[in-house]
């Protein structure tokens, strides 16, 4: 089976190439900008038509959030028309797309974690690029699969965790909002979901439970616990560490409006495809324990307390981490 994912550089993308990496049932290619360029819709299906793909993952996307703010038209160009190209393409090659959205679709009223039928209202413009995107994605392509995802972070890629790696290397205290819940999600995790969601579109002929779905990290945490987590596990490590002091978002000015609850259910998911994302804690915690290795070298061993901070191995060489996990 081989998938083309949009975007080269993208944590989900590069996710993908290293999930695919030594299997041989799998393989990706990415394509990305100059060759396939969003904002310029004519590339898009010359681009896809010759990675010749059973499964097109539609993962590039504008992500900067505030900047957004101030670049609305090409955010829509990337994330809207963009993303519906990416999905018309698919459908003339005569295969599905898997789409990635976000959980800044919602407005984060809601008291509990939101499930896919929920009421869309996103407040600021990546959100609602992103929720256009998805009613062109699904316009263009009938045989489709929406993965509304969270707060995603990776060992490459700009993220939250690297953020904080950085902040904590030069500042005894960061204080981060308190007030904002999700679902800090590995896009490793993401990509273990993808390839396994792909090998059930690619095998079941007669899958028709096309639609959104939400995918995201197990359990729960505002921004502050995410930060906090992130630095206790880099500390464990011999990484960088700072004093967390959690704030609420007004005192946090910014130029887009963040959800205070983006929490997201991801029943839907488990129940079609037998598949859940670890517990976020344990994800986070193994890429936070690889960036701090890649700073230090990776031939330092790890000390012995951090050690006890990762999810343990298996003992089956078959078998992997995750896997385990999966149990
Ligand atoms: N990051 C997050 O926290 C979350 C992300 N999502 C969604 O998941 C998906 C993957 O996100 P993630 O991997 O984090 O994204 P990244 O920000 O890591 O990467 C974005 C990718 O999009 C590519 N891209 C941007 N503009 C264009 C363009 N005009 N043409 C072609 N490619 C372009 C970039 O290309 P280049 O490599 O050339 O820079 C990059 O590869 C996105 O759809 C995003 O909206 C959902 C929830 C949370
Ligand atoms: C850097 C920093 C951020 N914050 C706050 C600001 C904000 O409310 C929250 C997260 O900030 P960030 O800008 O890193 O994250 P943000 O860009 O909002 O992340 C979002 O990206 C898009 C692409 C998505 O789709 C979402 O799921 C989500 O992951 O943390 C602090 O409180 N202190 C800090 O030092
Ligand atoms: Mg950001």
């Amino acid at each position: 089976m081989r998938l083309a994912v949009t975007g080269r550089e993208g944590q989900v993308a590069a996710g993908l190439i290293e999930a695919a990496r030594g299997r041989n049932d799998v393989e990706v290619v990415a394509v990305g900008r100059p060759v396939l360029d969003l904002a310029r819709s004519d590339t898009v299906f010359p681009a896809l038509e010759v990675a010749r793909p059973d499964i097109v993952v539609s993962a590039a996307a504008y992500t900067a959030v505030d900047q957004a703010e101030d670049e609305k038209e090409l955010a829509f160009a990337i994330n809207a028309a963009g993303a519906g190209k990416v999905a018309e393409a698919a459908a003339k090659l005569g295969v599905p797309v898997i789409h990635l959205s976000t959980d800044y679709v919602f407005d984060g009223t809601k008291d509990g974690a939101y499930i896919e039928t929920d009421a869309t209202a996103p407040l600021g413009v990546y959100g609602a690029s992103k929720l256009a995107g998805e009613q062109a994605v699904a316009a263009a392509n009938p045989h489709h699969l929406i993965l509304r995802t969270a707060w995603v972070y990776s060992p490459s890629g700009k993220n939250f965790i690297k953020t904080m790696l950085r902040l904590a290397g030069d500042r005894d205290e960061i204080t981060v909002v308190a007030d904002q819940w999700g679902n800090p999600t590995s896009a490793l995790d993401i990509a273990d979901a993808i390839l396994h969601a792909a090998a059930k579109l690619g095998g079941d002929k007669n899958f028709a439970a096309f639609g959104i779905y939400h995918f995201a990290g197990n359990g729960e945490t505002n921004w502050s616990g995410f930060a906090r987590h992130i630095l206790d596990t880099s500390r464990a490590f011999g990484g960088p560490h700072a004093h967390v002091r959690d704030i609420a978002a007004a005192q946090y000015p910014t130029k887009a409006k963040r959800p205070p609850n983006s929490r997201l259910s991801s029943a839907k998911f488990a129940g079609v495809f037998a598949w859940r994302a670890p517990e976020w804690r344990s994800s986070a915690a193994t890429v936070v324990a690889r960036l701090v290795r890649d700073r230090r070298g990776s031939s330092l061993p790890l000390r012995g307390a951090a050690k006890d901070l990762l999810p343990k191995p298996v003992p089956s060489d078959t078998t992997t981490v995750k896997d385990s996990l999966q149990r």
